[in-house]
């Protein structure tokens, strides 16, 4: 009696009902009927409360594997319910076009930041929409001509050599080493002379790095590596609570500004340190600019001494050796010609006038996060697929000896190596780099049988449709051949099965950049040497963040290549 006498009197407490009242709004909230009700005829997993799905990733270590395991069970087509949205999930070939031929928007995760911070995240050619995507995408296009990948063939060309002196030094010395981690300051330095057109110094061979790395390089590395290696949903506990409450997100905001942990802090000191770097090196060239109209035209800021003067705008002015002898004076500031330089010549369509600062900064962000760990994820796993495959290995070093052994190859050249693409394209398939491709449907339409309503959160499970039995003939098996024309394995290859630069207007803009980075870099490292896999590294661990990566990177014995026999 006097237990419900309690009960009674803790009930007419108004605040012990409000408590009650939340904790079941709580409760509700977490079963998410909404979703469940908007997604009854899809097939899927049953979500766990509150995390709906999230179980079942952390379960497979990821999104890619959670999503290979699920394609299974449910077939093509299937929804996942969870947080901040729920997702249709497809990885039928046919599907996945449509999905992606048909939606040219990607959606927006909650943010966690306000104001500049904010725009950081959506003024960029990967988050922005409608005529600004259209009008980043016109101002990014012509990176990627041919005459600006020929000029830049010459900037890969240097990286690779400087990475083929650390080689050859390492196995002089007997030393095996992280060839991921190298291959990264590879491609870092390649983002350095393209984007920038400055040379970071990342690369142990170079000897122009008297002093170690440039610092710029070193935060741009470490911010890069931040921003890419952290979970978006896990990296403070206030984007966990964000993601799950995206609800609350303007409390959460709220919350993370005022009590910043640990992620967050991490998180803004990488986004500052890209900041800081781009748009001081785009002040610098503002200045040049400004100069340039004014009078005939001169060197960049700090440029080498006694350099010609280069052209406006035209990228084969891009210097060879990074306007340096080897050995000799480093250019400093943005060269013409480089990414920074063609993006702050260009015009913004949407508002007819040239872009921001803090838009070109935002662009440049991207194009290191972009260029950087996706080149050299796919190299590394090359390089792991080759070493673990013998016979494909000895058919590429036959087609790289039949091109030279001593010859530079050119951007044109790269086109006379099919084994070389084919090579790469396989690895690509096995270990696409991003597993999964992001999209918001922006209309009705009809997948498999669904129908999916605008504004419905849409993923292409790339990973599982590049190893699904269901489309691809022994799909765990390395076949640089599929992509012989002319061979068994080729006919048997379904068509757009093959997705790791996704499709449409929203497809990998960098896809020939990469390529053409990848072929150079592969081919120079076949030209000298072959590796050989130290203990442990078999079968490969790999880590399923935001893209897929070699786990604690890949550790390999290099083995220099004898003399090449006469022809
Ligand atoms: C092996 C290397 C690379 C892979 C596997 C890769 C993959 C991808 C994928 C899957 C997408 C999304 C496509 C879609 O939604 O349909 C993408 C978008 C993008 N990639 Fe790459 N990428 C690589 C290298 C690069 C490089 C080197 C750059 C820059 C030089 C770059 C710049 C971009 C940009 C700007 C977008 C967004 C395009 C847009 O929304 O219009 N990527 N990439």
């Amino acid at each position: 009696m006097e237990l419900i006498e309690l009960a009674r009197g803790l009930m007419a407490s108004w605040q012990i009902r409000l408590l009650i009242g939340f904790a079941a709004a709580v409760y509700l909230y977490g079963l998410r009927p909404m979703q469940r009700w908007k997604l009854r005829h899809f097939p899927g997993p049953a979500a766990a409360w509150l995390l709906g799905s999230g179980p079942l990733v952390k379960k497979h270590g990821g999104i890619a594997l959670a999503h290979q395991a699920m394609c299974r069970v449910y077939g093509p087509v299937w929804a996942s319910i969870g947080s901040p949205e729920p997702m249709i999930v497809t990885d039928h070939p046919e599907l996945a076009r449509k999905m992606m031929l048909l939606s040219s928007m990607r959606p927006a995760f909650p943010s966690l930041f306000f104001g500049r911070e904010r725009e950081f995240e959506a003024g960029n050619i990967v988050a922005a929409r409608g005529e600004k995507h259209k009008s980043l995408r016109a101002a990014w296009q012509p990176m990627f001509f041919s005459g600006s990948l020929e000029a830049f063939s010459v900037l890969m060309n240097e990286a690779a050599e400087l990475l083929i002196d650390t080689l050859s030094a390492a196995a002089k010395a007997g030393r095996s080493v992280d060839i991921h981690r190298l291959l990264g300051d590879m491609t870092m330095a390649v983002v350095g002379t393209t984007a920038f057109g400055v040379d970071f110094h990342t690369q142990a061979g170079d000897d122009t790095a008297s002093a170690g790395p440039d610092a710029d390089a070193e935060r741009l590395r470490d911010a890069a590596n931040t921003l890419f290696r952290v979970n978006p949903m896990t990296f403070s506990v206030w984007t966990a609570l964000l993601f799950l409450f995206p609800i609350a997100a303007p409390l959460v905001r709220l919350l993370a500004a005022a009590l910043p942990d640990k992620g967050v802090r991490r998180m803004l000191g990488a986004r500052q340190a890209v900041q800081d770097v781009a748009l001081r090196l785009v002040a610098d060239h503002r200045r040049f600019l400004a100069q340039d109209s004014a009078a005939a035209p001169k060197e960049p800021p700090n440029a080498t001494p006694g350099a010609p003067p280069l052209p406006p705008g035209d990228a084969h002015a891009l210097p060879a050796n990074n306007g340096r002898a080897r050995g000799g004076p480093v250019r400093r500031g943005v060269a013409p010609g480089s990414f920074l330089d063609l993006l702050m010549r260009a015009a913004d369509r949407t508002t007819g006038r040239g872009f921001t600062d803090l838009e070109v900064a935002n662009q440049v962000n991207v194009m290191i996060l972009a260029g950087f760990e996706t080149t050299a994820n796919a190299l590394a796993f090359a390089t792991y697929l080759l070493s673990t495959n013998p016979t494909k290995r000895e058919r590429l070093l036959a087609e790289v000896d039949a091109f030279g052994r001593k010859r530079v190859p050119t951007l044109h050249d790269l086109d006379k190596l099919p084994y070389l693409e084919a090579c790469l394209k396989e690895s690509l398939r096995l270990f696409p780099p991003a597993t999964t491709i992001i999209r918001m449907a922006t209309r009705h339409m009809e997948l498999g049988g669904f129908r999916v309503e605008p504004g419905q959160w849409l993923a292409v499970a790339a990973y599982s449709m590049h190893r699904n039995p269901a489309y691809w003939q022994d799909p765990e098996a390395y076949l640089p051949e599929r992509y012989m024309p002319g061979t068994p394995e080729a006919a048997a290859v379904p068509e757009h099965g093959w997705v790791p630069f996704g499709e449409g207007t929203r497809a990998c803009i960098g896809l020939r950049f990469a390529l053409e980075e990848a072929k150079i870099a592969l081919l120079r490292l076949c030209q000298r040497f072959t590796f050989e896999l130290e203990p442990g590294q078999e079968p490969l661990q790999v880590r399923q963040s935001n893209i897929l990566a070699p786990e604690g990177g890949l550790c390999v014995r290099v083995v220099p290549r004898g003399l090449q026999p006469e022809a």
